[in-house]
């Protein structure tokens, strides 16, 4: 990029990075502070991002959201928009792919120009988790024994990957509609992580959730997974799912907990089913990093209502392109 940025002989070069060079190149600490800048800087008004646009496909299950944003920051700052899509049906294929795929186009923020095309699934994967782990290290400054995973897809994997590298929890729990596929996830697991008990499928959703410390809910159905009177006090839950029927948890735990999101254009635009059940948002988990609000009391069950933003995208797509160009100069 034009501006700081070392890497001058690149300047006009468009770049294409695919997928396997972007997973070459992910790093979780680096995502996670890449994510906690933009976190931050959307509540210090150095980031900026309207709610984004969902275009439905007719006759389909099928959505493309377009994510614009731009960061102003030395380290992360970015121009650059996301096209992230929903297709149900393509874990379903003869040759399954994911339900959520994505792309970002980063452009020199004095220019305009177009730098790089960025494959961006895996970086939506690993920045979604990393999200949630910045709020969970914002809102649960406690013990995190037990972790339960609702949802054992794409997110259910990453968040416990994530959650493992940087918080080391004694049991990690996934629960799953369909309990096979909660078993398999645990076994690989366990073999990456050359542990033996360390994940452990549960078969129901009340005794996976009952007494974790921390909670993470990642399914694409409408069903409602968590209810209240299961949940631990002081617990934090990480309700990952963009649902616009969104019933992971249900009523009485929106309403017994203090509710955090990622940003307000978001919440405004596609968090209205929360705010009808009379729920007023905390702030942004910006605002806890930032100082501009306090952080609950240690008993309070939290919930980080996680949208997903643009800028942390934007951050992102920075941080690869760098790496990327100063690891192949
Ligand atoms: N907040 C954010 O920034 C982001 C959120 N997401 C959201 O994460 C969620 C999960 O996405 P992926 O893991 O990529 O999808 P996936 O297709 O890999 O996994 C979906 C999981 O949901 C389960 N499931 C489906 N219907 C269900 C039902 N009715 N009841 C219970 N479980 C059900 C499936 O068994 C599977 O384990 C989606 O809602 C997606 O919108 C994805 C990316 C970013
Ligand atoms: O922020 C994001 O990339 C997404 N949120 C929901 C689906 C994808």
């Amino acid at each position: 990029m034009s501006t700081n940025n070392n890497n001058n002989n690149n300047n006009n070069k468009l770049v294409y990075i695919d997928d396997h060079r972007v997973r070459h190149l992910l790093d979780w600490d680096k995502t996670f502070k890449a994510v906690e800048k933009s976190m931050e800087s959307v509540a210090a008004g150095r980031a900026f991002q309207n709610a984004r646009a969902i275009t439905t496909i007719p006759k389909t299950h099928n959505f493309l959201y377009t994510m614009p944003g731009y960061l102003n920051d030395s380290k992360y700052g970015a121009l650059g928009c996301k096209l992230v899509s929903h297709f149900p049906e393509n874990p379903n294929r003869a040759k399954p792919l994911p339900y959520v795929l994505a792309n970002i186009l980063l452009l020199d923020p004095e220019t305009s120009i177009l730098k790089a095309v960025i494959a961006g699934t895996d970086i939506t994967n690993w920045r979604t988790a990393a999200a949630s782990a910045v709020a969970t290290k914002y809102l649960h400054r406690k013990e995190n024994n037990i972790l339960a995973i609702m949802g054992a897809g794409v997110q259910g994997r990453i968040h416990a990957i994530a959650f493992q590298h940087f918080f080391k929890f004694k049991e990690v729990r996934i629960w799953n509609r369909t309990p096979e596929r909660a078993q398999k996830l645990a076994v690989e697991l366990n073999r990456e992580h050359n542990t033996k008990n360390l994940f452990v499928a549960y078969d129901k959703a009340e005794d996976c959730v009952r007494n974790a410390d921390v909670i993470v809910t990642a399914t694409t159905g409408a069903s409602t997974l968590v209810k209240c009177e299961w949940i631990k006090k002081g617990a934090h839950i990480n309700a990952v799912a963009v649902n616009p029927n969104n019933r992971e948890l249900d009523d009485a735990t929106y309403k017994a907990s203090q509710v955090y999101i990622d940003n307000w254009n978001g919440a405004r635009s596609e968090l209205n089913g929360i705010k009808e059940l009379g729920v007023e948002f905390k702030g942004q988990i910006g605002d806890l990093i930032t100082g501009a609000i306090h952080p609950p009391e240690s008993d309070a069950i939290t919930v980080f209502q996680s949208l997903g933003m643009a800028v942390e995208d934007c951050a992102m797509a920075r941080l690869i392109y760098d790496l990327h160009l100063s690891s192949s100069s």
